[in-house]
């Protein structure tokens, strides 16, 4: 079954069943000076082992999810450098069961743009993001250790089952498919 979603804007409220959000606080920064303001912290990874970097190059495809992946013992941050990008997630249903396959019906669709970043929580299943418009460039940090199954593998990309596929956006880049999902 082919399942066709919506992509959504992303907000701390709608990502929360799949990790964290990081964007600009609406309150005032608690650190200030000449020409800049900061907020520290506003989130935090939680990590046991050194950091490993990932550099992602996601070029404009169909917006078409049969596989995804998981880090049951890790918590994953991304962003992007100056594209927008589409990511998919899925809820994990048992953390503990090596053998779970993604439920497609769980699947959503976030559009991060240039400045926000997500930290997905463990276990969450999610694909490579998609380019929203052209070819995108994005990063991920995440622990570098074995994990407890599975997603150390060469190919850790585990699909729906029965077959099932997801879409979003109708198969077009999001301005084609929606130009008010624009900034
Ligand atoms: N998010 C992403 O594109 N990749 C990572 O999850 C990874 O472990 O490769």
């Amino acid at each position: 079954m082919q399942h066709s979603i919506n992509v959504e804007p992303l907000t701390k409220e709608a990502f929360e069943p799949f990790g964290k959000v990081i964007d600009l606080p609406s309150y005032a920064p608690p650190k200030t000076g000449d020409g800049w303001d900061c907020w520290n912290y506003i989130d935090m990874l939680d990590v046991h082992e050194p950091i490993g970097f990932g550099l992602v190059i996601t070029k404009k495809r169909e917006f078409l999810v049969d596989a995804m992946e998981r880090h049951v013992s890790r918590e994953e941050l991304l962003l992007t450098f100056d594209q927008e990008i589409i990511q998919p997630v899925a809820l994990c249903a048992d953390i503990n069961d090596p053998d779970e396959h993604p439920d497609a019906s769980t699947v959503r669709c976030f559009r991060i743009k240039p400045g926000q970043a997500i930290i997905i929580g463990r276990g969450v299943w999610h694909s490579p993001a998609y380019p929203a418009h052209d070819d995108a460039r994005y990063m991920f940090a995440i622990e570098k250790k074995k994990d407890k199954f599975g997603d150390e593998m060469i190919n850790p990309w585990v699909d729906f089952g029965n077959g099932d596929t997801v879409s979003f956006g109708d198969g077009l880049s999001i301005s084609e498919a929606d130009p008010s999902l624009i900034n």
